[in-house]
């Protein structure tokens, strides 16, 4: 019925859709423009929103420069540009969060297409029954016009239901591609300690926190959003350009096509690259967020150094850099916008009367001047709000080419992210080297692979110890520790022996030679300032194992008593109100009661081999003792890295460092060394003196002299 309708209207029918369309456009919908910009707005505040909550902490290793490298937020190679990389990007996302006919996502995005095409089936329908309300109204016909609104009433029950579903469903879409991705990359990070190469080999990545958190929020709710803005718009033009075709034939169409696509071309090649401008500030947006974090996880060292003035410069310079880059943005988008009204509103709207005209001057054959005044306003009325709605999808679509810039942007935060994954699970780093030496040698040896052999024994053979840097910190280094055997581990600051159990642990590569290692689950490691995790305090002394584990393994919170009476720490059972009581244990505890706690984890695990590096620094000797006669007697292998004399006599074997890429590894005779350091002090301290006695000599000689004389 429609059809007869749009060639019945005078002066505009036969002219077609798309010149209707942009006539339309060129005088009605002024708000179109401010109802997206609020659009954005909501869509930006939800975003900030999201960040103000986030309370995650990130690389600990940045430097200020990172915050005034406006134009090099992406990498080498990485784009955030409406091309090919960003549709292989997006497909590859698209089969993360939509991976098959069968998922709960596939049939949710079916239904919210069924309700779209609903949607414009119904405001097909409105459309003529808005033009026979209005013919009956014009014909004087009451009985046909309240018909008219009794249907009009009958479908808005069906029209609201639709409305509302397509925004909850637009809603849905979001959340469930953001849980797809999230346990996706959840999955990834805390796999193959990914989470530690990604900021402490590579510099690709510099808050994985906030790509994880807020870019892929960002990320799911964009495209979502671009679903519904484009679906439907696209179903628009495709039912009026077939309609088009069918009432005024294919060369205005044709012409018509031509005009539009020449200048959204025009509008496309002018558009700035807004997907990296947007890509940039979530960048700066995750380093004011960082420093943030910073401050509160640092606050009390801050304000025992009374260090709050250059944090507060540290702080306003991240907030400057987000927000020159911003208004820069905001100065970007008044061009780029009134370029976009012109060719959107005026120039199609002017193109769009001359297309309305050439069939008005020019009638195709066969066509009738129209029939009577009631069937000409019905036709008009009808045609004229489908041409309203026709010319609004259209319009949509080409703003829609911002938010597809800026989806670029996202996709390339989070796509970035996901193949930098992929690329250190598969061992290939990509950081700046700032090694003192030669850079060439150096880049060589971190290229090289050494070998990784499972076996009962620690043994290194011949490895190479290399910062992420690029620093060779020793050569080749060979040692071995069988059960039974106790290491110490010595040498100046700096010079490699925590990097010794990044290897063994697997968070750094084996450049060269071979490693003999334990499975992970046999090695437990103590370091200086240990690790509290959120949970109770029971979760403090088993970490990394869950409750069940524990019961599984037959230890009850007796067992955990015993342990923690074992290092003088049982009073904190009560002291802290019982085994499930949940605190920020980092702050809640002193240096003394962390380090412990650290001990007590230790003696409930029982592993293989302890590794040991300056655990004991804030406990008294009494501790310490106790701490390593009772690991001795449970069976552990322990490495201990410390500067304390006290330890030799746990040791048995001794790796010592040069601190100029040299060591030796024998055997430690503690109390041969012990008696040998003594005396050394012995001779050191009598040296001292031998100035001063010297001198006093010489006074004597002189008196005896003066005498003489
Ligand atoms: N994540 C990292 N990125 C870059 N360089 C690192 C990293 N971790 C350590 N290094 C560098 O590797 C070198 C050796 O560090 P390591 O922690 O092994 O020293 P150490 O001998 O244990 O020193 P200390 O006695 O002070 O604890 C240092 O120069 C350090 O700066």
């Amino acid at each position: 019925m429609h059809r007869a309708c749009i060639l019945d209207v005078p002066g505009h029918g036969r002219a077609g859709l798309v010149a209707h369309l942009l006539v339309a456009r060129a005088g009605r919908r002024p708000d179109a423009r401010p109802q997206r910009h609020i659009h954005l707005a909501r869509r930006r505040l939800v975003h900030h929103e999201a960040r103000a909550h986030h309370t995650g902490v990130g690389d600990a290793a940045k430097s200020d420069k990172d915050l005034g490298m406006a134009g090099e937020a992406f990498p080498k190679g990485a784009r955030a540009e409406v091309d090919m990389i960003f549709i292989e990007r997006l497909q590859y996302l698209l089969r993360i969060i939509i991976p098959g006919v069968k998922s709960k996502e596939f049939w949710m995005l079916m239904l919210h297409s069924a309700f779209l095409v609903f949607r414009t089936v119904l405001s097909v329908y409105i459309a003529s029954l808005d033009g026979r309300i209005v013919s009956a109204l014009v014909r004087g016909r009451g009985r046909d016009f309240l018909t008219g609104i009794m249907w009009w009433m009958g479908v808005a029950i069906p029209a609201t239901y639709t409305n509302s579903m397509l925004s909850f469903m637009q809603s849905k879409l979001a959340i469930q591609f953001r849980s797809r991705l999230t346990s996706y990359i959840h999955d990834r990070y805390l796999s193959d300690m990914t989470f530690y190469t990604i900021s402490n080999l590579d510099d690709r990545i510099k808050n994985a926190d906030q790509c994880v958190t807020v870019d892929v929020q960002t990320f799911s709710q964009s495209l979502a959003e671009i679903y519904s803005n484009l679906a439907k718009p696209l179903l628009d033009i495709f039912i009026y350009n077939y309609q088009l075709r069918q009432n005024v034939g294919g060369r205005f169409l044709f012409l018509a096509n031509i005009v539009v696509h020449f200048t959204a071309w025009v509008l496309r090649v002018l558009t700035p690259k807004f997907g990296k401008m947007v890509a940039e500030e979530q960048r700066l947006e995750g380093e004011l967020r960082f420093r943030h974090s910073r401050v509160i996880e640092n606050a009390e060292e801050i304000a025992l150094y009374g260090g709050h003035e250059i944090e507060k410069n540290v702080l306003d310079r991240a907030y400057f850099n987000l927000i020159r880059h911003v208004n820069r943005i905001f100065r970007t988008r008044i061009l780029h916008g009134m370029m976009e009204d012109f060719i959107i509103k005026y120039f199609w709207g002017a193109m769009g009367l001359i297309t309305c005209a050439i069939p008005v001057f020019m009638p195709l054959k066969g066509r009738e001047a129209g029939p009577d005044l009631g069937m000409r306003t019905q036709g008009f009325v009808t045609n004229r709000r489908l041409l309203l709605n026709s010319s609004d999808a259209f319009g949509r679509i080409m703003y829609s080419y911002k938010e597809i810039t800026e989806l670029a942007g996202y996709t390339a935060r989070v796509a970035e992210l996901l193949e930098v994954f992929d690329d250190v699970k598969a061992g290939q780093f990509q950081k700046t080297l700032v090694s003192s030496g030669t850079t060439a040698e150096n880049a060589r040896v971190l290229n090289s692979r050494g070998v990784i052999v499972e076996s009962e024994a620690i043994e290194f053979t011949d490895v190479p110890i290399v910062s992420p840097n690029g620093d060779v910190l020793v050569k080749a280094l060979s040692f071995y520790v069988r059960p039974g055997m106790h290491l110490l581990i010595v040498g100046p600051n700096g010079c490699g022996k925590s990097s010794l159990f990044r290897i063994l642990g697997g968070l750094w590569p084996v450049y060269g030679g071979t490693v003999h290692k334990p499975d992970p689950s046999k090695v437990f490691y103590i370091p200086q300032r240990p690790y509290l995790s959120l949970g109770t305090l029971r979760d403090q002394i088993i970490y990394p194992h869950t409750v069940d584990v524990m019961k599984e393994r037959g230890v009850t919170d007796e067992d955990l008593l015993e342990i923690l009476k074992l290092v003088q720490l049982g009073q904190i059972v009560e002291r802290e109100g019982g085994w499930e009581t949940e605190r920020e244990w980092k702050d809640a505890l002193s240096g003394g009661d962390k380090q412990r706690i650290a001990m007590a984890r230790l003696f409930y695990h029982r592993p293989r081999y302890a590794i040991l590096d300056e655990c004991t620094s804030a406990v008294s000797m009494d501790i310490e003792r106790i701490m390593y006669t009772h690991a001795t007697e449970l069976g552990i292998t322990l490495m201990t890295v410390s500067h304390r004399a006290s330890l030799w006599k746990y040791h048995n074997f001794i790796l010592q460092y040069d601190g100029q890429g040299g060591y030796v590894f024998t055997k430690l005779d503690a109390e041969r060394r012990l008696r040998l350091q003594e005396e050394k002090q012995q001779i050191e301290h009598k040296l001292v003196e031998v100035p001063k006695l010297e001198a006093r000599l010489e006074e004597l000689r002189a008196l005896q002299a003066d005498r003489q004389a």
